[in-house]
């Protein structure tokens, strides 16, 4: 039985820091176990253009805690509005690695997403030409779709034609949840790759659902039958490159989440590098964890893979976690997978 592994440090492809107290509150969780991370702009108001982007690094980079190392990836929001110029301004200067496209109202903080799709073509095609990710938060808004075939329509009505005015264009579907982007991914063209998050490889609709309801499982896009969980997990496992970790680790504050109208978001930040290893581990592909967190990412987004290693053991008591991170903008709850796991990350 295989009990230790080494991978390259892993990144991850998707992930919100907040700011002020929250991002002084969570960042350690993140830079303790990942080297880089794609920093998610749906800030209020969001990150749109490339000074707001750089401001933004500084005050991630200024939060994180004495001796620690982490690069934030920045991105912008993109909107209507968008402006080609200064978006290509803040890629060369290797300020941006990405753009992030929200449907209007799909998500936290999506006010100022896209509607009409014919306004933001220019600033696509100027990526396209860049060979710079646009990140899809991929469902529509439409209040007749039901909520768990967003993902699959916004494939059908919106991304396929967008992919087809823009054919050059690198597109990563985040946090995808059904076999429908699964599917879409694989009978694709290689410059488009799709991240997928720990929980969505772990909790289904019924793990939110059947019992009581479980606000720290709900998150965007929710989690769908158990069908679309196994497609994920084979995906995820299969050593295919476009597929890569992102956590969407999306800290709120526990009374935000435990509420009548809950907020969406889980947060996975401190134990997602166990529970992957759990995972591949029950998927008979612990092999296949080194491509999943720590290769395809950087390969899709052309950087280099991290030189320092990552050890993962597994120990005969289950690891514990703490079920809250105290941040000075309130608690944050720790996903629950709802099984012990038996792995954690070394010297971390
Ligand atoms: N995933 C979520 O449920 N929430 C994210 C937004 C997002 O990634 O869609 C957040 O910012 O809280
Ligand atoms: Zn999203
Ligand atoms: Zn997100």
């Amino acid at each position: 039985m295989t009990t230790s592994i080494t991978i390259p440090r892993p990144d991850d492809w998707h992930l919100h820091l907040r700011d002020g107290d929250m991002l002084r509150g969570v960042i350690a969780d993140s830079a303790r176990h990942f080297a880089r991370a794609i920093i998610m702009p749906n800030l209020v108001p969001p990150v749109v253009r490339g000074d707001d982007a750089a401001a933004y690094r500084e005050r991630i980079l200024a939060a994180l805690p004495e001796g620690m190392t982490f690069e934030p990836l920045m991105t912008l929001y993109l909107t209507e509005t968008t402006d080609p110029d200064d978006v290509a301004a803040a890629i060369k200067s290797g300020l941006v690695k990405a753009l992030k496209l929200y449907p209007a109202g799909a998500t936290t903080n999506s006010a100022s997403g896209v509607k009409d799709f014919d306004k933001v073509i220019p600033v696509l095609e100027r990526m396209a030409d860049l060979g710079t990710p646009l990140c899809v938060h991929g469902e529509v808004t439409d209040a007749d779709i039901d909520i768990f075939d967003r993902e699959a329509v916004f494939i059908d009505r919106v991304l396929d034609p967008l992919r087809k005015r823009v054919p050059q264009l690198r597109v990563v579907m985040e946090h995808i949840t059904t076999s429908d982007g699964v599917d879409y991914v694989k009978s694709n063209a290689d410059n488009l790759g799709a991240t997928i998050t720990t929980h969505h490889l772990i909790i289904n609709r019924n793990h939110i659902l059947v019992g009581g309801i479980k606000p720290h499982y709900y998150c965007l896009p929710v989690a769908k039958r158990e069908s679309h969980r196994l497609a994920l997990r084979q995906a995820a496992t299969s050593g295919d490159t476009r597929f890569f970790l992102g956590t969407d680790s999306a800290p709120h504050p526990t009374d935000l989440k435990e509420n009548a109208c809950g907020c969406a978001g889980c947060y996975t930040s401190v134990n997602t590098m166990s529970l992957l290893a759990h995972v591949f581990e029950e998927e008979a592909a612990l092999d296949k964890l080194e491509g999943f967190a720590s290769r395809h990412g950087p390969a899709f987004y052309g950087l280099p893979v991290n030189a320092e290693p990552m050890t993962l053991a597994k120990s005969d008591r289950p690891v514990a976690f703490p079920k809250t991170i105290p941040t000075g903008a309130g608690d944050v709850t720790v996903f629950d997978p709802g099984f012990d796991t038996y792995w954690h990350v070394k010297d971390a």
